[in-house]
């Protein structure tokens, strides 16, 4: 079903929004990986997620739903049972480049695949630094491109610079380094979300940061634990945008995660005027959330780029759509990361953007938006991709007459809840 919206007035109420699918994902690989029981509160169970838990259950790690809680009991990888089939991450990037990490200190030998878009996606950048560390690694069809079979065992350390600033691929190097011998050192280039360093600190391992140096050391047993999962702040930034942009419009959003690797669309936001108010914080399981106040506020462009772009770099498509409803000129640097998302995300805003009116420019390494401009609705395509889709329905809510956004059921894979919070708010 394709998702059709008009033009609302206003946007009012108190909201939760689904899980965070970055911590979902990592309390079921490192509870997949850990001693004991870890029980996770306010799982995400969307698409990505059920990829990664299905992907580890072929593996004998079991996964159980008690009530709200979904229990992870799990092994260390060299204990993993054969699995003759193909692993399928589905459309999930976190899924397949994070396992693969994890899957290299088993010496059984696993082939994994992807969805259609996954399939296009470089998997050269987690496949290197694994084989320096002693996998062994071949590429099925095509170089750089899944279906890849791994078979690992006997890692050793090594110093690594990331060629480019990618939790993901960060992540995978983590997930090796605690099961090989030695002291694994990883440099960014840029701090990444660091969700991963966090719960191997929660789970009793042993790991040291030191600005853009992270220190892990090998053999290392986790204990599982109980986690609380916060609001996703990547999904809460699309209904964030909208009670900004439409007018008289108030919106309490509870129990966001707010790990500062994570905040970048917020401090963008208020460099453009955004009126958002963090009024209420904790820290559970070392994650910091809390509730956001946002406000409808008069925008005003601004430039995106640097050390911000991988505290946002999910939250550009959204971004795109706030830059279109703001007074000047917005442009988004450094952010060619983008092209190899589940779709390329500045051609896919550039083109589906415009054609509903935005003054939006492509550029090598980002875009630049002019605003403020009127949308009008139509038909939009989402080409498969979940952020695509959701910032494409945000921007329908606030163009005249009705968008048709080709492709929605996407929006599954990461906010299963998107529609069901809408119809909530929506005044
Ligand atoms: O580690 C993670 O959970 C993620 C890292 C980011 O990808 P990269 O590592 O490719 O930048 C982000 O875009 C993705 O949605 C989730
Ligand atoms: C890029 C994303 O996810 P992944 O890389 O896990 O597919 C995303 O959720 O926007």
């Amino acid at each position: 079903m394709d998702l059709v919206v008009s033009k609302i007035n206003k946007v009012i109420g108190k909201i939760a929004v689904s899980g965070d699918k970055s911590i979902s994902h990592r309390s079921i690989m490192l509870g997949g990986i850990a001693e004991n029981e870890t029980h996770v509160h306010n799982l995400l169970l969307s698409e990505d997620v059920k990829n990664t838990i299905n992907c580890l259950e072929k593996l004998g790690v079991i996964v159980e739903r008690q009530n709200d809680i979904t229990i992870v009991k799990g092994m260390p990888p060299e204990h993993y049972k054969p699995y003759y089939g193909q692993l399928d991450a589905g459309n999930s990037g976190t899924a397949v480049r994070l396992l693969l990490g994890l899957i290299s200190g088993s010496s059984n030998s696993y082939c994994f695949t992807g969805d259609y878009s996954l399939k296009s996606r470089p998997m050269k950048r987690i496949t290197d630094p694994l084989k320096e560390m002693g996998a062994n690694i071949s590429f099925v069809e095509k170089n750089n491109l899944l279906p890849i079979i791994i078979k690992g065992g006997n890692l050793q350390a090594i110093n690594y610079k990331l060629p480019v600033a990618s939790a993901q691929v960060k992540s995978a190097i983590i997930l090796a380094g605690l099961q090989g011998t030695g002291t694994t050192v990883i440099e960014e280039p840029e701090v990444t979300r660091d969700h991963t360093e966090i719960m191997v600190n929660y789970f009793g391992g042993k790991i040291e940061k030191d600005d853009s140096f992270i220190k892990i050391e090998g053999r290392q047993k986790l204990v599982g634990n109980e986690v609380f999962v916060p609001g996703d702040i990547s999904s809460a930034a699309f209904l964030i945008v909208l009670a900004l942009i439409s007018p008289k419009s108030e919106l309490l959003i509870e129990n966001v995660g707010l790990n500062p690797t994570r905040t970048g669309i917020i401090d963008a936001l208020k460099s453009m005027g955004a009126n958002i108010e963090i009024i209420f914080e904790k820290v559970s399981n070392g994650e910091k959330y809390g509730h956001i106040m946002v406000k409808n506020s008069n925008l005003t462009g601004t430039t995106i780029e640097g050390n911000i772009i991988p505290r946002l770099i999910d939250e550009i498509p959204i971004l795109a759509v706030a830059a279109t409803f703001a007074e000047g000129k917005t442009t988004i640097r450094n952010a060619e990361e983008l092209k190899v998302k589940e779709s390329n995300r500045i051609e896919m805003m550039v083109t589906q953007l415009g054609k509903m009116g935005a003054k939006i420019e492509e550029t090598e390494d980002g875009m630049i938006i002019e605003g403020p401009t009127k949308l009008k609705g139509l038909v939009v395509d989402s080409g498969g991709d979940h952020r695509i889709a959701m910032a494409l329905a945000i921007a329908g809510m606030m163009a005249e007459g009705q968008t048709k956004v080709l492709g929605s059921n996407c929006i599954s894979i990461s906010f299963p809840e998107f529609e069901d919070i809408l119809k909530k708010i929506i005044k």
